[in-house]
């Protein structure tokens, strides 16, 4: 497989790439370059400045992985990955501490004036008095978001004795508190009241224009308002506006609307520091990020859900490791539900029991919904596209869970309608090896390793089924690894669910229905 690198990587992420894949580095693609290029990769890792739009998505037809060697995603149509099936991955807390630290830079640059001042003494000026500056202690710092690199900004800011101010909706008063941070109830309270604004939320269609002219004509004359986030977020042209007429005092800025640029108008005013996106340019940051993308990508083409997948169900936290051993066994309750059921309804049903309903089971939906899907659609599922394609087709799914169980630690109970009634299948994983078992099928408990032929049969429970089973498959040289017997009252119906080494023919199965007593059999592919 391929993996197309369109921006500087760490060498430490592009080597761990090569272990197993063919790596090609180009960079400055133009976007009619990368649209050119980009159907004969598998894998693609950006940064911020390769913009993934759907028509680089609509070209790319072998793309599994998108990985983004940082943390904003912005720059990707992650609706148009999705519903291609291309998994998107970030690295989010590569360059979180990088961020921070550019912040509390610029935060003191544009109050001492350095980049200024440092300016005019190398034009060999010696001029102190022009450059008097504020001071931070004792100021207070309006955060708009307060996630990962937010709270750092914060740490740093009340180490240098400031009072931190923060807006973010999503975050408890109670963790706010924990931080030494006071909550602040609206976007228009921490621009009225602080100091320095500090911007760090993702740019997404809520926070687009978020800072405009009446946000900076909310905020005192003497603040400066800092972006390290995105571009887009502040409005530059009021910005330009309220710098020039004193609304506000200064202003720091990493990121830019349109990025690259060497040209805009805060370029010209004094009271402005600007840096081209070098929030996460650290040494140290860009190794984290390089390792962490190249990871996310390798994963995904090997198949698996990698742990900062975006448009994908990752398990997270306590029992992440625990779910993530039933999606196996998910799975072909959804493939064996599928070839059980007779006009399988649109009605899924999941039932989680035992310790595994203490957890977060969303990878397992999807697992399911994937089994039970494979037959019916042509387009390769994985678990990015599963639940898109599963709600085109009108699935719908309902969970449940219960930390009950009664026969089994644990147990996945798969059900759909079929005909007016209810088609079921169970299944568990058993031993120090966690092997797969499936318990219930065609009405019957049973108990058997499921492997990738099957037969499931039906019969009245009569003596001498099981041997004219054994005699038939016999007779047409198939061999049978394992069988499992569920029956009911004795004397009324039984299914067994037999192994098998080889498909077993329709042919087969129509001369074991001929003989009274079998009622129906078929032959299942589960893996
Ligand atoms: N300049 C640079 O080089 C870098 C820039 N960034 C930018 O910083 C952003 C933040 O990064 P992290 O802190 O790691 O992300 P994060 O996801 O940990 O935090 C974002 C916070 O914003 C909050 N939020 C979202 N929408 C909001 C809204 N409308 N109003 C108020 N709060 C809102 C969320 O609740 C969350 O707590 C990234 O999305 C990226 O765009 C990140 C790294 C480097
Ligand atoms: O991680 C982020 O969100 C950043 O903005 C860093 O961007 P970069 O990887 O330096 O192009």
């Amino acid at each position: 497989m391929r993996v197309l690198v369109t921006e500087r990587l760490a060498e430490s992420g592009i080597e761990l790439l090569r272990r197993e894949f063919e790596v090609d580095v180009l960079l400055g693609l133009s976007p009619g370059e990368l649209v050119e290029k980009i159907g004969e990769y598998d894998g693609l890792i950006v940064r911020s400045a390769t913009k993934v739009t759907a028509e680089v998505i609509e070209a790319a037809g072998r793309l599994k992985a998108i990985g983004r060697a940082g943390i904003g995603v912005d720059n990707i149509d992650i609706e148009a990955a999705t519903k291609r099936g291309i998994l998107v991955a970030n690295a989010p807390e590569s360059n979180t501490v990088a961020a921070a630290e550019h912040t509390l830079g610029l935060m003191l640059a544009v109050a001492r004036r350095i980049p200024a001042a440092d300016a005019s003494l190398r034009r060999g000026e010696w001029n102190r008095s022009a450059f008097k500056g504020v001071e931070v202690a004792e100021k207070t710092l309006g955060l708009v978001g307060l996630g990962h690199v937010g709270s750092i900004v914060a740490r740093g800011a009340l180490g240098m004795g400031m009072r931190v101010l923060a807006y973010d909706p999503y975050v408890s008063e109670e963790r706010m508190r924990s931080m030494n941070v006071e909550r602040a109830a609206s976007l228009e309270e921490v621009l009225e009241e602080a100091d320095f604004v500090s911007l760090h939320v993702p740019r997404t269609p809520q926070t687009t224009g978020m800072v405009d002219e009446e946000a900076l004509a909310r905020m005192k004359p003497t603040a400066y308002l800092i972006n390290v986030a995105r571009g887009g977020i502040v409005d530059e042209t009021a910005l330009y506006n309220a710098l020039k007429q004193g609304e506000i005092a200064g202003a720091a800025l990493d990121v830019f609307a349109e990025e690259p640029t060497t040209e805009s108008p805060l370029f010209t005013l004094p009271n402005v520091v600007v840096t081209p996106h070098l929030g996460a340019s650290t040494a140290e940051a860009q190794d984290r990020a390089g390792v962490t993308a190249a990871e996310q990508v390798a994963a995904a083409l090997r198949g698996e859900v990698p742990v900062h997948a975006i448009n994908a169900p990752v398990p997270a936290g306590e029992g992440a490791e625990f779910v993530s051993q039933f999606a196996g066994l998910c799975e072909t309750l959804g493939r064996l539900l599928y070839q059980l059921t007779d006009r399988p309804g649109s009605h899924l049903r999941i039932e989680y029991r035992g310790e595994i309903g203490a957890y977060d089971t969303r990878l397992l939906d999807v697992s399911v919904q994937k089994g039970l899907l494979t037959r019916m659609v042509h387009e390769p599922l994985n678990y990015v596209n599963t639940p898109i394609l599963a709600k085109e087709r009108g699935l719908k799914v309902e969970t449940s869970k219960t930390s009950e169980s009664s026969d089994y630690t644990n147990l996945v109970v798969a059900r759909i309608e079929s005909n007016g009634g209810e088609s079921v299948v169970s299944g568990t994983l058993t031993g120090p090896r966690m092997q797969p078992r499936l318990v219930e099928a065609l009405g019957h408990t049973l108990d058997i390793v499921p492997e990738r032929h099957m037969l499931f049969i039906r019969n009245r429970d009569v003596p001498g089924m099981i041997g004219k089973v054994g005699t038939i498959l016999g007779e047409h040289g198939i061999n049978i690894g394992n069988m499992a017997v569920g029956r009911g009252e004795p004397g009324s119906r039984a299914a067994m669910a037999v192994t098998v080494d080889e498909p077993v023919p329709q042919e087969v199965i129509e001369n074991l229905l001929k003989i009274p007593g079998f009622e129906d059999a078929r032959a299942v592919t589960l893996y």
